[in-house]
C-alpha cells in the first residue's frame, strides 16, 4: 500500500474547500447530502469548514463489487429532507466512472431541486462518458489506481485510514 496523501494535506484542501464553498453559497440556504458509507469522513470534515448554517442529509447508494463498478446504483436509504426548492450540494469521496453522481445529480434534479452541485475529496483522471465528468470541487485530482483509506474501502475495509492510499 502507497500513501498518496496524507492527513495533513488533506487537512489543508478540506480548508480551501471550505472556504471556497462558503463564498459561493453566502446568502443562500445550503443543504449537503452525503452519500454514504464512502463520504462520510469527507462529510464530516467538509461541513465543519463550512461557515453557514447548514442543512445536513444522507442517502446510502452502492455500486460496488468488491474492487469493481456494477454499473447500476442501487438506493439502499431514503432522504429525510425533501429535496425540492433546496440547493443541493452532494459529497462524496471519490469521483471514478461517474456513475454514482451522475444518478444522484439526475435524481435531485427529478426530485426538483432548486440547484445540485457536487464535491469530492479525490477525481480520477479518466474519460467519463458515461458519467459526471467532473465535480465542482475537487480536492486532489489523482490517476487511476483503486484507493482504501478516508472513507474508501476495498470490501468494506480501510475506511477508517486517516490517509488516502492506492491499494496496489
Ligand atoms: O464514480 P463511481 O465509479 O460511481 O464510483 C464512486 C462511488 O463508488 C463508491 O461507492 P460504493 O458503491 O463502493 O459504495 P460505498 O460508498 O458504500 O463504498 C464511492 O463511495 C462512490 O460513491
Ligand atoms: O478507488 C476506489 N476505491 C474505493 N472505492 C471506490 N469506488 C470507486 N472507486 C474507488
Amino acid at each position: 500500500m502507497e500513501i498518496l496523501y496524507r492527513s495533513d494535506e488533506i487537512a489543508g484542501r478540506i480548508a480551501a474547500m471550505g472556504a471556497e464553498i462558503t463564498e459561493y453559497y453566502r446568502g443562500k440556504e445550503l443543504t449537503l447530502v452525503t452519500l454514504m458509507t464512502g463520504g462520510l469522513c469527507f462529510a464530516a470534515d467538509l461541513a465543519r469548514a463550512i461557515d453557514l448554517p447548514l442543512w445536513i442529509d444522507s442517502l446510502a447508494v452502492a455500486s460496488y463489487r468488491g474492487c469493481r463498478s456494477t454499473g447500476e446504483l442501487e438506493f439502499r436509504s431514503m432522504l429525510k429532507l425533501d429535496p425540492a426548492g433546496r440547493e443541493i450540494l452532494i459529497l462524496d469521496e471519490v469521483l471514478d466512472s461517474g456513475t454514482t453522481l451522475k444518478c444522484v445529480c439526475d435524481y435531485f434534479g427529478k426530485r426538483g431541486a432548486a440547484g445540485v452541485r457536487t464535491a469530492v475529496m479525490v477525481e480520477k483522471r479518466l474519460p467519463r462518458p458515461n458519467g459526471l465528468a467532473h465535480a465542482d470541487w475537487t480536492g486532489f485530482v489523482t490517476g487511476t489506481r483503486y484507493l482504501v483509506g478516508y472513507g474508501l474501502d476495498a470490501d468494506e475495509l480501510y475506511r477508517n485510514l486517516p490517509h488516502i492510499a492506492a491499494l496496489d
